[in-house]
């Protein structure tokens, strides 16, 4: 007897007694053998039969929130005999990237794919494609990264402070009662962030952002109700602009808001049957509205509030049209990825809010070596080791995949700039965020090494993930502190300046635990600095037991 003989044996009874006993058993999916070196947990495969109209997928990093939401879109790709229209999106690039390179290495999915219409896109992209069926030429295709992100806010600034200037000297804006000036910090970033987190929930009337919850927009600069009036006018001067000097030119933001506006001018031949959202934590309120607005049949949704490092939105998914009580909203408990080690040195980043309650990253498949911290006096020392530690998996673990995650503010020729990566690309085949759909194949044995920020690297994994920049300039990022300085003026002695600075720091611990959650076996941070005090103070959360320091001693910080 072969000895594949007991798995087959086993497989074909739990099959049997599947179709037996299933309420539905006309719909029960055989996930067996659809992804090559997974078999899906009980708890997983439930999640996959279970059919709802609306459904959240819940969970740490690496509990199989991703790959339960390819098998959902698997089995209605398989069950569906009609053709269907089915979107699978996410914020980012690079996940979705990802999921394709995922879901290509399914046989069945190749047979299966010419039968529907199958849309693997961003949300950006999906809604330039349908703005443009609509009449909206001017809607742009475009990779979602740190990079382009950046590129369009840097434009933004320049219009909103040519905006507030002009304004500030008016004839009109002297004319104001007192109490609706503007202070000296409501200007070019501020106005920046305001104007872009109304769109982004939607408060685009004067009595809607008059009334309106500011949650999410910290208490710096204090803005009162009376001069929202003034920044309301701004933003329709800004919208203006936008309209006439630049050509009808969108936002990011307008994409969701368009949609929702015309969402009866799409024909229903151009709506989804079926959408699947990963990382729904990262899309704001309106393109969640949008996307709910879009979907015919079912919508099933997938995330961790934990791994949320953008602005919060004062609404609930309910109030946005999301249905998903009791067991509409289920939680995977099981860590797939990292090890048990890994995830414990993560699960002790302490988070203000409702992020701590749940109870999870309990229960893990693997273990592992400890993660590291290792503090270098100067960068040539620290390159030196990462070579080393390279060449040695190379050595060892020759089909390893390898992450280098820093937290420079771009991608292209500045990263090409930057001297980690200048000597690991002497040394080795290296990929930055740009390269990563084209150049990272998972099918090859040697993988280059991907060189990435931390917002890029959300939703992937790697075998190793080493961790530069762990430092107090980029842990919390120093610019954002900086922001806030100049934001709060002279109101830092305040406890709306604190609350302001708790929630930066909140927000950098969770780029903190989504890079080091990237990793499945195991995990290196590192820094350098004049001494080995400038460690990111994000140290103090972590126990002793948990990590070998090198090169500093680790009684000094951690618990
Ligand atoms: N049942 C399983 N058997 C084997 N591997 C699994 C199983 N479930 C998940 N995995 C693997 O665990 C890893 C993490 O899964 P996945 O990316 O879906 O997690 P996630 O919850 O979406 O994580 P994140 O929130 O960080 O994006 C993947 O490599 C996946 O293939």
């Amino acid at each position: 007897m072969s000895l594949m003989q007991p798995t087959i044996n086993l497989h074909k009874k739990r099959l049997d007694f599947a179709k037996k006993s299933a309420r539905a058993w006309q719909n029960y999916f055989d996930a067996h053998g659809l992804l090559p070196n997974i078999t899906l947990s009980a708890e997983q495969i439930s999640v996959v039969q279970q059919e709802e109209e609306q459904m959240l997928i819940n969970g740490s990093a690496g509990s199989g929130k991703s790959l339960t939401l390819l098998y959902k879109l698997l089995k209605v790709m398989e069950q569906e005999n009609d053709p269907r229209r089915i979107l699978y999106c996410s914020f980012n690039t690079t996940l979705i990237e990802d999921a394709r390179k995922r879901v290509a290495q399914s046989q069945r999915f190749h047979e299966m794919k010419d039968k529907h219409t199958l849309h693997m896109t961003t949300f950006h992209n999906m809604a330039a494609e349908l703005l443009r069926e609509i009449g909206f030429k001017n809607a742009e295709f475009l990779r979602v990264n740190l990079q382009n992100i950046r590129r369009y806010e840097d434009a933004i600034i320049r219009r909103t402070i040519a905006l507030v200037d002009s304004f500030m000297d008016s004839d009109e804006y002297q004319q104001l009662p007192p109490e609706q000036k503007l202070y000296k910090t409501h200007v070019g970033t501020f106005l920046m962030d305001e104007i872009l987190w109304m769109k982004a929930n939607g408060f685009i009337t004067e009595q809607s952002y008059y009334d309106c919850e500011r949650s999410g927009r910290g208490n710096n600069p204090r803005l009162t109700k009376e001069q929202r009036r003034t920044i309301f006018h701004l933003y329709k001067q800004y919208q203006e602009l936008l309209k006439k000097q630049f050509h009808n030119y969108l936002d990011l933001e307008d994409y969701a808001l368009l949609l929702l506006k015309h969402l009866e001018d799409i024909p229903e031949s151009l709506k989804y049957d079926y959408i699947f959202v990963d990382e729904v934590q990262d899309l704001q309120a309106m393109q969640l509205k949008a996307l709910i607005g879009l979907v015919k049949k079912s919508i099933v949704v997938s995330g961790d509030p934990k791994q949320r490092i953008y602005r919060r939105s004062p609404f609930s998914y309910r109030e946005l049209g999301l249905h998903i009580e009791g067991r509409k909203t289920r939680n995977l408990r099981t860590n797939y990825r990292s090890t048990k080690e890994i995830m414990k040195l993560a699960s002790s980043l302490q988070f203000l809010d409702e992020e701590n309650d749940r109870f999870d990253d309990q229960r893990f498949v693997r273990e592992g070596k400890k993660p590291s911290i290792y503090y270098f006096p100067h960068a040539k020392e620290l390159n030196h080791h990462l070579i080393r530690q390279v060449k040695d998996i190379h050595r060892h673990d020759p089909e390893a995949t390898i992450a280098v995650i820093h937290r420079h503010d771009a991608d292209g020729h500045l990263i090409r700039q930057c001297p980690v990566f200048q000597e690991l690309n002497r040394n080795f085949d290296v990929v930055t965020v740009s390269q990563y759909g084209k150049r990272f194949d998972l099918n090859k044995q040697k993988k280059p090494i991907f060189f990435t920020d931390a917002f890029s690297v959300k939703g992937l994994e790697f075998d190793y993930v080493f961790l530069i920049h762990f430092d107090r300039e980029h842990y919390p990022n120093k610019k954002r502190i900086e922001d806030l300085n100049k934001r709060a003026g002279d109101n830092k002695n305040s406890d709306s300046y604190n609350a302001d600075y708790d929630a930066i720091l909140n927000d950098e611990k969770k780029v903190l635990y989504v890079a080091v959650t990237r990793a499945k076996k195991e995990v290196q941070l590192m820094y350098t600095g004049r001494t080995f005090r400038s460690i990111s103070p994000f140290v103090r959360d972590f126990y002793r037991a948990d990590y070998d320091a090198f090169g500093f001693d680790s009684v000094i910080y951690s618990k």
